[in-house]
């Protein structure tokens, strides 16, 4: 069918069985092509397309709220809610977001990108509806991964004890995180889920048997366990639990779905499902490589991802001292895939539990364990109370990889890396540092390992940077201060830190101003020295950051003046007070007005 002309889910009702099959063909065609010209994510989105498909043909979608936990799983319910045409500008500037957005449709409902949310939303939508007396059933998705989260446990937790309360979960379960799933309950989901075989063959009697004898096979199944009192978790819980079932069977998904539409008690259907359904690359991918593509470009690309870079130089870093790699979930992003291998006993995958890893990283810190804690800007949110209480609070020396810091483009609003500053700017004892280019990372990260002991921040961005992997790594030591980026002899003094420094260089090069450019690559605590030197001239100061400036480089700047009665002119260039929404890189520094024309705006209005 033209997936073009959809408008909405209701014509779903009208079609065969063998329609919606043909479809969910449709579909999978579909987002493979559409994938290649845009990237996403990938395998997640293959492994939802029947699921979806069935929801939407048995419930009636926004009555009927449909939440999906990240919401990276979501494409099938953009296409059926008339969003297919869009799939061109997917995560581009202006264009569809990856996500679950309220502004694109009322068939969106809960807006999160941060794993394990939709427990806790779903809640409260029921809890809503309640007060407002509305109808309607609370449906939330969620995968094998992220219902291990801490969040989704403390809901899951309430919503079984509720009687009042009737929630529909969708454990999608893939056995995949990005990378494979961890930790006990994911062993937990191995051992309720039938063999795939089984699961398979109830495919073949789910079109065979008439509804009546399947009703029937289920409740003495179910009466079965009951008796050998075979429990699992969610009964324990309080929930009713069905499943494990095929994921990929619409026949069996439509069944299952309408029975549960009909209990009366908060219930997880349990469905198994390939990551990836249709790629076989993406399918047999055990790595993580699928779950998330960029668009098929032929382009050579230059130098190496930051990532790679800090990944190699804690590699390196190894001669000098072994350290400890607590791992939330992110060993693709953060390139740490090499590392995992060499020092098996020395990395650990926590699995999406950013608030766990942070009291660990604590305690092992406490015990002298040198502890590295690679986490993207954005979800180190996720543990602002651990960090602060538990290793700000008593200075412990972990040292933080904060990834995709600044604007990270195409993952849009909900992945921004721009608090991260403000965050660890706050906390007492926190030392903040970002790298300019490959080198002062490596240097940076000796220094944070071995020539000082407080919790230690490197930031780094989602590009790339100039370095050649195959050259060896050497570290220099540094010293905690500021340094000339470039010397001038106009009355101009431009602030900044990391990789913005060159757009700062272009900007008053293309202006004709010979600026002094000021690498602040220590963040905080602020270099008060060269701070006194710059300002003991009569010069104009342009402060750039790619970061909220609440509470990063520009205040603390401003604290130093206030408190030495200094009267210089200062401006900033931050992003301050706003979402900053999906796009390319460059695209989004234009809207924030933080581009190389702003930038030469500010200075020649500063000069005037
Ligand atoms: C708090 C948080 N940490 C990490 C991530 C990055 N992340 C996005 S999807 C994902 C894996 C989710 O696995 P699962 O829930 O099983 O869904 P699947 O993609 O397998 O369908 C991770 C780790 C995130 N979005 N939020
Ligand atoms: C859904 C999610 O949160 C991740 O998959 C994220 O999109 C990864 O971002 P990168 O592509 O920058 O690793
Ligand atoms: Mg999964």
């Amino acid at each position: 069918m033209n997936l073009f002309d959809i408008k909405d889910p209701t014509f779903l009702k009208n079609l065969s069985l063998t329609e919606l099959e043909d479809l969910s063909e449709d579909i999978r065609s579909f987002l493979i092509e559409s994938l290649k010209k845009t990237g996403g994510h990938l395998s997640s989105n293959l492994g939802t397309v029947e699921l979806i498909i069935a929801l939407h043909y048995v419930f009636n979608s926004p009555k009927d709220a449909i939440i999906f936990d990240v919401g990276h799983q979501a494409y099938t319910h953009k296409i059926l809610t008339g969003r297919a045409k869009e799939f061109e500008s997917l995560r581009q500037t202006d264009g569809l977001s990856g996500y679950i957005n309220y502004k694109e449709s009322i068939h969106d409902m809960w807006e999160s990108g941060h794993a394990g949310t939709a427990m806790s939303a779903l809640y409260g939508l029921l809890y809503a509806k309640m007060m407002k007396n509305e109808d309607g059933e609370g449906i939330a998705v969620i995968g094998d991964a992220s219902i291990m989260n801490g969040m989704s446990v403390e809901a899951l937790n309430l919503l079984g004890n509720d009687p009042n309360k009737r929630g529909i979960i969708i454990l999608n379960d893939n056995q995949m995180s990005i990378s494979k799933s961890v930790g006990s309950l994911s062993k937990a989901l191995i051992r309720f889920r039938s063999n795939k075989v089984v699961i398979k063959s109830k495919r073949i009697w789910q079109r065979i048997l008439p509804d009546i004898i399947l009703r029937i096979l289920s409740r003495i199944k179910r009466s079965v366990r009951t008796l050998l009192q075979r429990k699992n978790i969610f009964e324990d819980l309080g929930y009713m639990y069905i499943g494990p079932i095929d994921g990929h069977d619409l026949k069996g998904l439509i069944y299952n779905l309408k029975r549960i539409s009909k209990i009366k008690k908060s219930v997880v259907l349990h469905i198994i499902t390939d990551k990836g359904k249709g790629h076989k690359d993406a399918e047999n991918d055990s790595i993580g490589t699928y779950h998330g593509v960029s668009k098929v470009s032929h382009k050579v690309k230059e130098g190496i991802t930051w990532s790679q870079c800090i990944a190699a130089g804690l590699d390196q870093l190894q001669t000098f001292k072994e350290t400890f790699v607590i791992m939330p979930a992110m060993t693709v992003g953060t390139k740490m895939d090499n590392f995992e291998k060499k020092y098996p006993n020395r990395y650990f995958d926590i699995g999406i539990a950013e608030e766990h890893g942070a009291t660990m990283a604590a305690m092992m810190a406490h015990q002298g364990v040198p502890v590295f804690y690679p986490l993207y800007a954005t979800f180190s949110q996720r543990a602002f109370d651990q960090i602060l209480n538990d290793i700000a609070r008593s200075n412990h020396h972990v040292v933080f990889g904060i990834d995709r810091a600044g604007i990270v483009g195409e993952d849009g609003s909900t992945h921004q890396g721009l608090f991260d500053v403000s965050m660890f700017g706050l906390m007492p004892n926190f030392v903040i540092t970002m790298p300019y280019d490959a080198q002062e990372a490596f240097d940076l990260l000796y220094y944070g390992f071995v020539n000082q002991s407080h919790p230690f921040v490197i930031r780094y961005p989602r590009g790339r940077v100039s370095h050649d992997i195959k050259e060896d790594i050497k570290f220099n030591t540094i010293k905690p201060v500021w340094t000339y980026f470039k010397k001038g002899i106009d009355p101009l003094v431009l602030i900044g830190y990391g990789p913005s420094l060159d757009l700062l260089k272009d900007a008053a090069d293309q202006s004709g101003i010979d600026a002094t450019i000021i690498n602040a690559r220590f963040i905080k605590p602020i270099d008060e020295h060269m701070l006194k030197d710059i300002l003991s001239k009569d010069v104009k100061v342009l402060v750039y950051e790619e970061a909220s400036n609440i509470g990063g480089l520009y205040p603390m700047i401003l604290k130093y003046m206030a408190k030495h009665e200094l009267k210089h002119k200062i401006v900033e260039m931050s992003i301050t007070d706003m979402v900053v929404e999906h796009g390319h890189y460059q695209d989004v520094l234009k809207k924030c007005h933080m581009d190389k024309d702003s930038i030469i705006k500010h200075i020649k209005d500063l000069m005037k």
